[in-house]
Parts: C-alpha cells; structure tokens; sequence
C-alpha cells in the first residue's frame, strides 16, 4: 500500500536535509523536538483531562479566557533569575517586534485585567487551558510545550480566594479517582522568608531572587544554593536563618520564630481554619520550604505532590497582589494557580487509573446497494439532525463487514437500509447491545 511504501522509503532514508526533506523527498513526519503529537485515542485522552480541568471550574463558578500564544516578550522579561524566563522560547518577528511563545498563562491574565481596568467587575474568577512553551537546550530532551490548566481570583485581598483555590484542586483529585494518601498540598507563605529576610536587614528588593534562589532548595545541592546566595550579597549567617526557618513543620513553632502578630501566622491558621470547614484539610501539609519559583508570589504559596514523592510538583500557585503594579498599572490582589498535563497523567498512569477513552458512535448506517445510498444518507442526516453520532458507511460493503465495522466502533445500533424494508417506507434497526433487531418505519426512528 502507500502507507507501506512511504514507511519503508522514510525507514530507508538515514538522515534529513536542513529542509526536513529526506533524498528521497520524503518529508520528516515527527513534529519539532520537544513538541508532541495528538493521535486521535492521545485527543480523547486530552479531552477527558480538559474536560475535568473545565467541569472543576465551573463548579467553582469560574469564567473561561484566553489569550494568544504568541506575547510580546515584555510580559515576560523578569530580572529575577527564574527558570521559567532564563528558558523562554523567544524572537523577533518579521516586522523587528521582540515576541515570546508564552511560558504560563499569569502575564496574559494580568494583561487582560488591565485592558478592562476599573471595568472589570471584582472578584473576578477566570479559568483558561492553554499551550504554554519553554526553549530549551536538547541536551535534557524535555518537553518544550505542555498545556496548563490555570484558575485565579482578581480583587479578594483575603486567604478566602487561596482556600477556594486549594478546594478546586482537592475537587479535581478527587474526580480523578487520587485521594488524601495518593497526593497532598504543601502551603507555606513567601512572608515567612521575608520576615526572616527582614531580621536579617535583608533588602526589600532582593526578595523576589532569594525566593527563585531557595525554591531550587529541592533540586541543587545546599552549597550550590549558598553559593547562589552569596553571590547575591546574602551572607552566610543569614543563610543559616533562612535555611532554619524553612526546616520548621508546625504553625506552633513558626509563631514562636515570628512572633504572635505575623501576618504569615495569621494567614496561615486562617487558611487552616477554613480547609477544616472545606473538609480538605487532612490534603494540607504546612511546609515552610516551598517558595515556588516564580519571581512575583507575595504571600501564600502551594504546590501539589505525590505522596511517594517519585514525581515533580503536580501544580503550584499562590497569591500574587503586585503583578498589576509590575507592569505599570495599580495593583488588585491575585491569587491563582496552574496545573500541567505532565506530571498529572504520569501519576494517574502509576495508579492504574488512567482512562483510556474508546472511539465510539451510536449508529452505523449502511445502504445494502448503491442504489439506496442516497436513502442512507438522508437517514444518516435524520439521525444527526436528532443529536446521534452516526458512522455512515462510503464504499458499498456486505452485511459480515458492516457487523465487524459497528463493533469496532462500540456502536449501539446497526441501521440497515435494504430494498424490501425500504419500498415498505423502512430501515431494519439492529441492537447491538441486547442482540435483537426490529423493522422501524423511517418517520420513527431517531
Ligand atoms: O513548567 C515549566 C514549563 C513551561 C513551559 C513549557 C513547559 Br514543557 N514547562
């Protein structure tokens, strides 16, 4: 067949040209490095985990936005040493326009908010989906695309907007089968290393890079992180207090380190209180050494984990009230999350639980001649029209093949037109599901 022929000469062919054309002219049928195809059983799998992503958000009241893949650069440009800017999948454009693939959806969200200004209705609570893109060098041969579920809460100054945050998480482990002993939510607030930076005459301003720097606390060596540290002017002494602020495990003891009126305290038992009356608290573990690194968190911060702890961090967020005021505009308070397609799946894959949704249709219709194909296809059209999803058979087939091609749909019916039903005004309706079948006239069939 062709499909063989092309395989066995792409096969045969060792290398591409630059121009992606093999000698033979045969063009090279993966997609760009890092990036992934959707074959249509990926598409359903994609679709059902979208499909929790956006039935959590609505739960939640949450208005669906989105924004272009393609940003300036500008929303991007952060002079806080993240990962997530260090490795953005940036250019110029043809018209000498500095642009960026997005490498998270927050920036697009802040920029959306201040188009609308004083016109936009707070709260406001708005979910997207979208492809977000990072350049990075081939030699890890990671990903350099994923999609990421985000929810955030414009204008709620209060741990309410990160307790309703946290409560969509939970909802959506527990709609995909996790529970509090598959995965948990490490919470901790970002005032909890200010403060200490602050015992430490620490400068406000280096804040945002101490933070990006001690969040890599779980991925370098302690004395890479020190050595980071003191590069940027951070003394030893110093280090030794922050590191030790982040070993404590309980509120009790972070109050005693802070003192009785910290705001982290405050925020922190409040945020308790409230999971209790969610009911999500047993899925919270307060841990103080989870920054996350992205430059402009202020507050709380989160990030859901498996609780064998083989896997990176399932999502991260937190509460971010200075991002308007970053790019120019007043600021709102803002708190969000995002949550990518990766980690998720890997981990839905380890505990068996991740659905492979079949490829089916209600109906197969097939015209048992060429002459009662135009009946066929007006039967097709009824049963559309009628809300059925409907194989409707091209080439002229037997009976045996249109058996076997219904079940390999997974079809509930078999919709036979055939001559003597059809000069009768009928179709013969076989039920695929109780093995029996019927003579339907055609006014009654849907
Ligand atoms: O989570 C960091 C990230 C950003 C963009 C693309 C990919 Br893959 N990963």
């Amino acid at each position: 067949s062709m499909r063989a022929m092309v395989d066995a000469r792409t096969v045969a062919c060792k290398t591409t040209e630059p121009t992606g054309r093999t000698d033979k002219g045969i063009i090279d049928t993966q997609p760009p490095r890092g990036t992934r195809d959707f074959f249509p059983e990926d598409m359903r799998l994609r679709n059902w985990l979208f499909g929790e992503f956006a039935a959590v958000s609505s739960s939640f009241g949450f208005e669906q936005f989105d924004a272009p893949v393609l940003e300036s650069e500008e929303l991007f440009v952060r002079k806080a040493g993240e990962e997530i800017t260090d490795q953005l999948y940036n250019f110029e454009d043809k018209g000498q326009r500095r642009v960026a693939l997005r490498p998270e959806l927050t920036p697009s969200l802040a920029r959306l908010v201040l188009q609308r200004g004083r016109t936009l209705p707070l709260p406001a609570k708005w979910f997207a989906i979208g492809q977000c893109w990072r350049y990075e060098r081939m030699t890890r041969g990671r990903r350099r695309e994923h999609y990421q579920w985000n929810m955030d809460i414009v204008g709620v100054a209060g741990v309410e907007a990160e307790a309703e945050l946290l409560a969509a998480i939970v909802l959506f482990f527990e709609r995909v089968g996790l529970s509090k002993d598959d995965v948990g939510i490490k919470v901790s607030s970002r005032k909890v290393l200010q403060s200490v930076l602050v015992q430490y005459g620490i400068p406000p301003e280096s804040f945002a890079r101490v933070c990006v720097i001690v969040d890599k606390l779980d991925k370098l060596p302690r004395e890479k992180v020190e050595e980071e540290l003191r590069v940027l002017g951070v003394p030893p002494s110093t280090i030794d207090g922050v590191l030790s602020a982040l070993s404590i495990r309980s509120l009790e003891e972070l109050s005693r380190l802070l003192g009785p009126d910290s705001e982290a305290v405050a925020d922190l038992s409040r945020l308790f209180q409230l999971a209790e009356g969610y009911g999500y608290k047993d899925w919270l573990v307060f841990d103080p050494s989870v920054v996350r690194g992205l430059a402009y968190y202020t507050g709380i911060v989160f990030e859901g984990f498996d609780r064998e702890g083989k896997l990176r961090a399932i999502c991260g967020g937190g509460r971010y009230d200075r991002l308007l005021g970053a790019f120019g505009g007043d600021n709102a308070p803002m708190a969000g999350f995002g949550f990518g397609d990766a980690v998720i799946v890997e981990l839905l894959k380890e505990k068996g639980k991740l659905p492979a949704p079949p490829h089916r249709v209600d109906d197969v219709v097939v015209p048992l001649d060429m002459a009662l194909r135009p009946a066929a296809s007006g039967i097709a059209a009824r049963l559309r029209r009628a809300g059925r999803s409907v194989d409707l058979v091209l080439e002229n087939k037997k009976m045996k093949w249109a058996f076997k091609h219904a079940e390999k749909l997974n079809a509930s019916r078999l919709v036979l037109v055939g001559a003597s039903e059809w000069e009768r005004g009928k179709v013969v309706v076989k039920d695929l599901a109780k093995f029996q079948q019927e003579e339907v006239p055609v006014e009654d069939l849907i």
